[in-house]
């Protein structure tokens, strides 16, 4: 019998040559990433308990990005506490206000096909999109890796989601996923690994494929995997990676617990309504929900080709008088980026406003949180109550074009009617 991905990557982390899914594996960390919130200042009393030595300070990655710019004084002192927690440590690879760690990670080289990357944040699991195992793990969890540099894990089961087919105009990797969660319910993949294939999927640019394995974890699973391939190599290349890339595949007789099928070609623009990340309906039957705030952003839907689309869709309008629109890259190359084509400034005039890089308002911890009865058309990843600041407040979720599209209408919006044939992409 063959091997899944995940398999092969853990029997390779546990230093063995078969493994199935079910085992208990000892496995050895290739990086622990943490971020401010749920980073040092949590875990440095363990840490510092049992004898506060790190297993491989090359190893660890340390991404300031929950509590920028610091809203509070709480919040600056976590962030205080982050950056001297990671200088006495003598951290290399330290990054504060670069935008979420999941995109600082991969833009920095520290995600590869192959690697089992652990993080104390539920979307670790986004560096699946590069063949890496990836997920989150708890603080607690996190002191015996900084420790040891090893912990357990049980191999996942394998859900495998073929997509074949060409997406139509207007309909993105976001649209796929929602679909995905919609029918998988969102605990359908609990502890199970989540590996996406097929025609539709290859086709995908990097930044494409990142929604799809970040969003993983919105079904339970566990990582969203991806099989590497030369856009994967010459991306890493461009990112000054001069080792062997690990070209991890599934064997064709590798065992999955489910298949599902499905034909991008007929799929519409999607959209996940409050308060569950699969209460998913086409966006033809929300259409015309009016909205207060609209956000283009995180890491989930905050790169540059997602702005790319934005722009495409605002240039030369303005955004409706009854909301607000914040546009927040993931990252500060991907602003720096954005700027130099001319994008910031399209947004702007449209009437945007540009925030740093950063999570506050995705997940409500600093700028652009809403208020009780405010209703959000947002391009992340979780509508939960709460998640954006009040919990009588209201979250959508849907592609980059979806929300600007809602932005010029100040309603929720087919972002097929503001796409011309010819510009679409
Ligand atoms: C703050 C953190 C617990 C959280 C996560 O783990 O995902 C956040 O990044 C999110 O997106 O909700
Ligand atoms: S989902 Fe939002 S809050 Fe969580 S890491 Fe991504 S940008 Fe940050």
């Amino acid at each position: 019998m063959g091997m899944t991905m995940s398999e092969k990557i853990l029997a390779k982390a546990s230093g063995q040559a078969n493994v199935k899914a079910g085992d208990i594996v000892w496995v050895k960390v290739d990086i622990a990433m943490m971020h401010d919130l749920l980073g040092p200042w949590l875990v440095d009393g363990g840490f510092q308990r049992l004898g506060g030595k790190l297993f491989d300070k090359e190893k660890v990655v340390v991404v300031s990005d929950h509590c920028t710019p610091p809203a509070t004084v709480q919040q600056a002192d976590i962030l205080k506490f982050t950056r001297d927690w990671s200088r006495d440590q003598e951290l290399p690879y330290y990054y504060e206000f670069e935008g979420p760690c999941h995109q600082v990670i991969v833009e920095h080289g520290h995600v590869r096909p192959g690697r089992l990357i652990l993080g104390t944040d539920s979307h670790t699991c986004m560096a699946g999109g590069l063949g890496a195992f990836a997920t989150g793990i708890g603080s607690t969890e996190m002191i015996g890796v900084l420790l040891t540099g090893e912990t357990w894990l049980k191999v996942p089961e394998t859900i495998k989601v073929v997509w074949d087919g060409r997406l139509p105009h207007g309909v993105y990797a976001k649209d796929m996923v929602l679909k995905t969660i919609k029918d998988l319910g969102h605990a359908g993949a609990t502890y199970q690994t989540i590996e996406f294939s097929g025609s539709a999927i290859s086709e995908l640019s990097m930044d494409e494929r990142l929604v799809l394995s970040n969003m993983a974890v919105e079904a339970g699973a566990k990582t969203g995997l991806i099989e590497p391939d030369h856009k994967v190599a010459e991306y890493l290349r461009s990112k000054g990676v001069t080792e062997e890339i690990d070209m991890i595949s599934s064997d064709e007789d590798a065992a999955y617990s489910r298949v599902l099928y499905y034909n991008a070609s007929e799929l519409e623009p999607q959209v996940a309504c409050p308060h569950e990340v699969d209460n998913v309906h086409p966006v033809s039957s929300v259409e015309g929900k009016a909205v207060d705030q609209v956000y283009l952003g995180s890491c989930t839907n905050g790169r540059i080709s997602d702005l790319r689309i934005a722009a495409q869709i605002l240039k030369g309008k303005k955004i409706s008088k009854n909301i607000r629109c914040l546009v927040v890259p993931a990252s500060q190359h991907i602003w720096m980026q954005a700027n130099k084509e001319g994008i910031l400034d399209i947004l702007t005039e449209a009437g945007c406003i540009v925030n740093m890089p950063s999570c506050g308002a995705c997940g409500g911890f600093t700028s652009g949180v809403i208020g009780a009865g405010e209703v959000v058309m947002s391009s992340s990843n979780r509508n939960f109550r709460g998640r954006m600041g009040s919990p009588k407040g209201e979250v959508y979720l849907g592609s980059p074009a979806a929300v600007a599209a809602t932005a010029i209408e100040g309603k929720i919006t087919d972002p097929r009617k503001y796409l011309p044939k010819e510009v679409m992409v």
